[in-house]
């Protein structure tokens, strides 16, 4: 995958998560920065995994304006939070794969807590399986400015890594580049593939 044409990379990702069902029907939604004041988002309500280069409109990360007057992801407000509370994120991958939907819900705290895996590696900085990496949930809501405003107050309190999970919605995550938003989802969807059995057979 290379970068040299980011825009083209973005839509390559889109349909590896496609081919991984990820994002079924419409749900997920995907982002690249421009610039420190524009990003290019996924136009809302289309197969994620079919997009083109076409499909993704430029928003202004400060006031979610959209230039072109169409209509980007209903979830633009969550990609622009990410821009504009840390300068290093430079790619935003949502996705609603079952295992995020399911573990938001069997997890009833705030959030995840991994421990023991050794694929946590896959994650920026982590560098032993005996840290701890913590995934934040938020209860879902149809108000994503709300939901926005919550995001950033708790990211203040604790500045977010990775990902997040909204509870029985799925997961949001980034990287500086799409390669490492790109491993970050692939680390992280394995991570809670592996949770999710453990839960289960240890309730046997
Ligand atoms: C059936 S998808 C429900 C909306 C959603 O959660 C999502 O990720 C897709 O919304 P978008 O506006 O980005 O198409
Ligand atoms: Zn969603």
């Amino acid at each position: 995958m290379t970068e040299n044409n980011p825009l083209n990379a973005l839509v390559a990702t889109c349909h590896w998560i496609g081919e991984k069902g990820w994002c079924p029907a419409t749900g997920g939604n995907m982002s690249l920065r421009q610039d420190r004041q524009y990003c290019l988002i996924s136009e809302s309500g289309k197969d994620k995994g079919l997009l083109t280069a076409d499909d993704f409109l430029q928003v202004e990360i400060a006031t979610n304006h959209v230039p072109s007057g169409r209509t980007p992801s209903a979830e633009s407000g969550l990609h622009t939070l990410l821009y504009g509370l840390y300068p290093e994120v430079g790619a935003v991958l949502h996705t609603h794969s079952v295992n995020s939907t399911v573990l938001s819900r069997v997890e009833r705290s705030q959030g995840l807590r991994l421990q023991g895996y050794e694929m946590q590696k896959s994650l920026a900085g982590q560098r032993s399986h005996l840290d701890e990496v913590v995934i934040p949930i938020f209860d879902n809501s149809q108000d994503i400015a709300a939901l926005a405003a919550e995001i950033a107050e708790r990211a203040h309190a604790h500045p977010l890594q990775y990902g997040f999970l909204v509870r029985g919605h799925g997961l949001t995550c980034w990287g500086k580049n799409i390669a490492e938003a790109r491993r970050h989802l692939e680390g992280l969807e394995f991570l809670f593939q592996c949770e999710l059995q453990r839960r289960l057979l240890e309730a046997k």
